[in-house]
């Protein structure tokens, strides 16, 4: 096993005892930041101004870039919004030294009964959409469970979620994009207008334009999900099972599968329902007092193991599903607040969990940086779904990091930086591992690699989020950039303003 044991002491203290700064700063400062967000935007709606503004607020995009054009243009452009804040793991370097462009847009603009959209500025949380889509019974078809990911940061890199073997990706779901090129000029484009473009902007990185608006389908949605729970011991039967609930014709609107070791897990199918049956206990696994959700999922792997019920159904509420994963940010914050879970804790403190992934970041000690570095793991790998069980033995040779997170999705023959191997659509599953390696021999940078390389040679592709160890060559034969070279030549000024994607998500710029 490899050593977790910090340099020095103090390194000791620092990485051992940060749950003290988290919960007496940083987890009533976070409670306060989200008053503070309930209540502007509630004043926003209450005013319903934010449709007004925004033509003046893609103005002062414009006049950002036009400053810059004028100027010597000897520094490139990212946005303004300071790494800390943002949900990608490591705080990009460029923004230092890039021309830094203010885009202060976090409204919802129109929710269109009738078309069954809603447009939003790049801003907009995915916990501000569910929260207003849901007295009008919407929602969007999918919902990347963190409830602080952003719809710009979701088109730029990419979404997923338990749903996503019927809707594909968080980009599948969006009809049009509204952005400021480097020339400084607004341009919209979807399916049927300026489609290259539509087609590149995904997994671009904000290497193409700035967005300013995003049009999402959204879709009728009812009060609960009801939740049943398959546990398996056996590897075989668990993937068997999972490739044929995400590729039958019919599938459950809900696939999403936690590995607790090599050989065992569970499975959970999910639907809309409106009204709690007599078949499963009613579950408000949001509440502050509630369990974690992924030890809640664990709890029905042991009772199985002990000889209890096969299958357990549940009814959650529907917001409480889609963020499942945020009071505990999937498992992550046992390594920070290690008795988070402990059920006085939860009684006397839940209501503050989870402290803000930015104020986590903003705050994070050297000594943590270096430990998360050397022995602890945050990747997406996205394979096709065929070589799942290859996958996970080779990720626990590598990493041996439990739970594994298993979410299949559609992934659409389109145009753009993934490739698939069939005419229309071929199953993905995202494969997520996040958490303290226990491989014998495992190091960061080559067992990475080892991944990295197979997740290629299966025509698979990595999320950017996270840490990327591959070379140049390598980033470009894992995503196919034919598409976006061509945008990238005949936008104007686009390779002058803006670094290619491996640019902006390499080691090397990202702290
Ligand atoms: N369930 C899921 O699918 C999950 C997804 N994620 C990942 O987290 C990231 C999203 O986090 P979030 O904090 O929302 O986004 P980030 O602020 O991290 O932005 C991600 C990228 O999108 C670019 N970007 C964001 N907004 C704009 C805009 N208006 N115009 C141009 N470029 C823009 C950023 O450019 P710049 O560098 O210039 O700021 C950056 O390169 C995604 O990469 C996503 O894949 C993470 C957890 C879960
Ligand atoms: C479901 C998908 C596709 C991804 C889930 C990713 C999350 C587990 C990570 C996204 C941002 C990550 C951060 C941390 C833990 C893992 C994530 C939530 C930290 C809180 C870990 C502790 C550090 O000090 C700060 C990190 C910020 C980002």
């Amino acid at each position: 096993m490899i050593s977790t044991q910090p340099d020095s002491l103090i390194e000791y203290l620092i990485v051992e005892y940060r749950w003290l700064i988290a919960i007496t700063i940083l987890m009533p400062l976070s409670f306060l930041w989200k008053i503070w967000s309930m209540a502007r935007n509630y004043v926003v709606f209450k005013l319903n101004t934010a449709p007004g503004n925004h033509e003046k607020k893609v103005k002062e995009v414009q006049k950002q870039i036009k400053s810059w054009l004028a100027g010597d243009r000897n520094t490139r452009l990212c946005t303004a919004r300071p790494t800390w804040q943002t949900m990608s793991f490591r705080q990009g370097l460029y923004k230092k030294t890039f021309t830094n462009i203010r885009i202060d847009m976090v409204d919802i603009l129109e929710v269109d009964t009738k078309n069954m959209t809603v447009r939003c500025e790049p801003l907009v949380t995915m916990g501000l959409l569910s929260k207003t889509l849901e007295p009008l019974d919407l929602s969007l078809p999918v919902v990347p469970e963190l409830d602080q990911l952003t719809v710009g940061g979701l088109v730029m890199g990419t979404g997923v979620e338990s749903s996503s073997h019927i809707h594909g990706l968080f980009q599948h779901i969006c009809l049009e994009y509204e952005l400021v090129l480097a020339d400084g000029s607004v341009v919209t484009c979807s399916k049927d207008n300026n489609a290259d473009l539509f087609y590149a902007v995904p997994w671009s990185y904000g290497t193409l334009g700035f967005l300013t608006s995003v049009t999402i389908k959204v879709v009728p949605a009812k009060k609960y999900i009801r939740l049943e729970y398959q546990p398996y011991t056996n590897m075989l039967d668990l993937s068997s099972k999972f490739k044929e609930e995400a590729l039958k014709q019919d599938p459950h609107r809900y696939l999403e599968a936690l590995l607790f070791d090599k050989n065992s897990g569970v499975i959970m199918t999910g639907d809309m329902v409106d009204e709690i049956g007599n078949d499963g206990m009613f579950n408000p696994i949001g509440r502050w007092y509630s369990p974690w959700f992924f030890t809640q999922v664990e709890n029905h792997l042991e009772n199985y193991k002990l000889g209890q019920k096969t299958c357990v159904v549940e009814y959650i509420p529907l917001r409480d599903y889609y963020h499942r994963h945020t009071r505990s940010l999937f498992w992550e914050l046992q390594d920070i607040i290690p008795f988070g879970n402990n059920p006085v804790f939860r009684m006397l403190f839940g209501w503050m969990m989870p402290p803000e992934v930015s104020l986590l970041k903003l705050t994070q000690p050297e000594a943590v940086t270096k430990l998360y570095n050397k022995a602890h793991v945050i990747q997406d790998m996205l394979v096709p779904v065929d070589v799942m069980e290859e996958a996970i033995q080779l990720f626990d040779k590598e990493f041996e990091v439990y739970p594994i997170w298993l979410c299949p999705f559609k992934l659409f023959n389109n145009p753009g930086q993934l490739k698939v191997n069939s005419s229309d659509w071929q199953m993905f599953v995202d494969i997520g591992v996040y958490g303290v390696p226990k491989a014998e021999g495992y190091e960061t940078v080559s067992s990475t690699r080892r991944i990295e390389s197979f997740v290629t040679h299966h025509r698979g592709f990595q999320m950017l989020y996270a840490d990327t160890f591959t070379t140049e060559k390598e980033f470009r034969n894992m995503f196919d950039h034919t598409l976006y070279d061509k945008m990238r030549s005949s936008l104007p000024h686009c390779k002058e303003a803006f670094p290619d994607v491996y640019g902006k998500v390499n080691r090397n710029v990202r702290k």
